[in-house]
């Protein structure tokens, strides 16, 4: 198996197709032998979550539904980021309409993402704040280089990780390490997400990282797919129904929160001082 990708990757056999997408907030790329996807962001120059990307994800993740998608690797093009989370600017004075909006698509494209039946794996190859830890954490397997940052660090932000976010951190480092993480806002390095589980791998570098994915991938497609997914969404269900019955409560929650004036000015605060770096 790993024989066969190394050719497919090396392009000895051209059996990788791009994916029409839309636009071009994301690149898709399928191998055709295997059905391996790499799903790359590519909103230069952090990958902000803003409405058009997550919609342009969402909608790829509806089209590999009824691909023969066995797999799906999340990466990034930006060189020093796997993505910077939400877009601070879709929660800075927005319109009411809008802002719902935005969070529909979000729980729209975290909830395709976390039941999808397929083995999927975050390629973290740059740093990964908050809604970017949200996107990573909701993959199965996550590998990163190192010296990069990652963490729900809403807190230091002067905003707080919805229930689902900080959920998605409870299942991967348990309930004392995520409250502790959660209150502070801390923000990990790479080693040592590592050391607490939040990220599975440390890859030496970004070849080194893309071979492990496949290597993960390669063990999961050799199992059983129909029993894979079903245990994999047996143990997601309860974090993915705490969601889906809340949706509009969690709506609400996040209107009221933002439109508070102390929270849009901290995020004015938070956009100049990151303009001004
Ligand atoms: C009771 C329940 C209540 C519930 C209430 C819910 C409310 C809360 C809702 C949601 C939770 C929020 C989740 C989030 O994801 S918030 C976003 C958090 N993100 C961050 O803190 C990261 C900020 N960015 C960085 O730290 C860095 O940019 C970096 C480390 C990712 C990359 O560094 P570097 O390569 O040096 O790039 P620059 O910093 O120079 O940035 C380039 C450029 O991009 C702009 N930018 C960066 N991040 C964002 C962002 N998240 N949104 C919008 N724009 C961003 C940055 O300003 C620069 O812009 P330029 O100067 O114009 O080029």
């Amino acid at each position: 198996m790993f024989v066969l990708r190394q050719c497919l990757t090396l392009g000895t056999k051209s059996s990788v197709r791009n994916f029409a997408a839309a636009t071009n907030l994301v690149n898709v790329k399928i191998n055709e032998d295997t059905g391996v996807v790499i799903m790359e962001l590519n909103k230069p120059p952090v990958n902000s979550l803003n409405y058009e990307l997550l919609e342009a994800m969402h909608r790829t993740l509806v089209k590999l539904e009824n691909e023969r998608c066995s797999g799906m690797i999340l990466t990034s093009s930006s060189p020093n980021t796997f993505s910077a989370g939400l877009d601070l600017l879709e929660m800075y004075k927005p319109t009411v309409d809008k802002a719902r909006k935005f969070w529909g698509m979000l729980q729209n494209t975290w909830i395709k993402l976390y039941s999808a039946p397929y083995p999927t794996v975050a390629a973290i190859n740059g740093h990964s704040p908050a809604g970017g830890c949200l996107l990573a954490m909701s993959c199965e397997y996550r590998i990163m280089v190192p010296k990069k940052k990652i963490g729900l660090n809403e807190t230091q932000l002067g905003i707080v990780a919805p229930q689902w976010f900080q959920d998605c951190m409870k299942n991967i480092i348990g309930s004392r390490q995520a409250e502790k993480a959660l209150i502070a806002g801390t923000l990990f390095s790479s080693e040592e997400a590592a050391k607490i589980g939040l990220i599975d791998e440390l890859a030496t570098d970004k070849e080194d990282l893309m071979k492990k994915a496949h290597d993960f991938m390669d063990e999961q497609l050799g199992l059983p797919p129909l029993a894979r997914s079903t245990v994999k969404i047996g143990f997601r269900k309860d974090t993915l129904n705490r969601l889906i019955n809340s949706r509009e409560v969690d709506t609400k929650y996040f209107i009221d929160f933002i439109f508070q004036p102390k929270v849009q000015e901290s995020l004015e605060m938070y956009l100049q001082a990151l303009k001004k770096k």
